[in-house]
């Protein structure tokens, strides 16, 4: 188990803190989804982790030891994958794994085998001789996690792993985090894609400004507990009608187009459809007592994920 609690951290330059009291747990074997918007506190989070940062307040314990003691003791067992590439450009992709494979202290057949096994992984076979600062997007990423795999780490720390891919290579990462977890590994994803979250992870908790929102299952989390609709709309809702629900339902948030009111049955849905097509309004897409995290996450903060 990983334990978070009440993590504060602060960047010197800043005058608010990064982190501002997390606590956290994370099963052991889990796809933990750590969500939330740009500037939530996600990669601080992941760099206090993989032991990068030293909390200000609060402490990390795994198996129920302190980080600092934990890393000592095994220095392979968590592996970080950072959000930026982390590997030299003028090597190829080849001597990027067999470098790194050299610095984490194992017998060089070991460093063969796992350089092996990792290229074999991230399916790096055709390019190995080639530079890796020429790779595109998608196989920057492979390589990425490629060289984070080296270590067979217990805990696998993935920052954003899909950020500026093409939707075949996204598919690729997303099914070999998949498999990882499959093996037992423990993985903890940032995102700030709810839909990849939603489709990817078991345990999830939403973040924003440093604090966690909301920590559960994804069916926790999308359970409806008062029957809501939600509506996709062509336009914004006119101000007299936003007004007017926000006055009848205990429940309304609207951001942009998107609008949430609760309760909502079907008793009630032809009024509120009759209402929308006095507007001029056509919802362009509705659902009725369903919710995706990108609800949920307005729910919580009347924002949206994408602001
Ligand atoms: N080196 C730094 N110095 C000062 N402030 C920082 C630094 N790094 C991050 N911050 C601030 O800390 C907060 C949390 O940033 P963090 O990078 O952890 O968020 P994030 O959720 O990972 O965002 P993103 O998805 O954009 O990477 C933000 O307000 C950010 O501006």
């Amino acid at each position: 188990m990983i334990c978070i609690d009440k993590l504060v951290y602060r960047y010197r330059s800043a005058n608010r803190p990064a982190l501002d009291g997390v606590s956290l747990q994370i099963a052991p074997g889990s796809l933990f989804g750590l969500l939330g918007p740009n500037g939530a506190g996600k990669t601080t989070l992941i760099s206090l982790l993989s032991g990068l940062l030293s909390p200000h307040h609060g402490s990390i314990r795994i198996r129920d030891t302190a980080l600092t003691d934990f890393r000592r003791t095994y220095p392979n067992a968590i592996a970080l994958v950072p959000q930026d590439h982390a590997f030299y450009p003028m090597l190829t992709v080849a001597e990027n794994l067999a470098f790194f494979a050299g610095v984490q202290g194992l017998d060089r057949r070991t460093q063969a085998s796992r350089s092996a096994a990792a290229i074999e992984f991230a399916r790096l076979e055709g390019v190995t001789r080639q530079l890796a600062g020429e790779l595109s997007g998608g196989l920057r990423r492979r390589l990425n996690l490629a060289i984070g795999l080296l270590a067979d780490p217990d805990i696998l720390l993935l920052d954003e792993p899909t950020v500026g891919v093409d939707p075949q290579s996204r598919h690729f990462l997303l099914d070999a985090i998949r498999t990882l977890a499959k093996h037992g590994k423990t993985i903890i994803y940032t995102s700030h894609y709810m839909e990849e979250v939603e489709a990817l992870c078991d345990d999830i908790a939403i973040i924003d400004h440093g604090r966690v929102l909301t920590h559960g299952s994804l069916a926790t989390l999308l359970a409806d507990d008062v029957p809501s609709l939600h509506l996709r709309l062509p336009q914004p809702l006119p101000a007299t009608l936003a007004h007017t629900w926000a006055t009848r339902h205990a429940s309304f948030t609207t951001c942009g187009r998107e609008v949430t009111l609760a309760p909502v049955t079907m008793a009630t849905l032809p009024r509120i459809l009759a209402e929308l097509a006095d507007a001029g309004l056509a919802p362009l897409g509705l659902s009725l007592g369903e919710r995706n995290l990108e609800q949920r996450f307005m729910q919580l903060t009347q924002r949206s994920l994408r602001d």
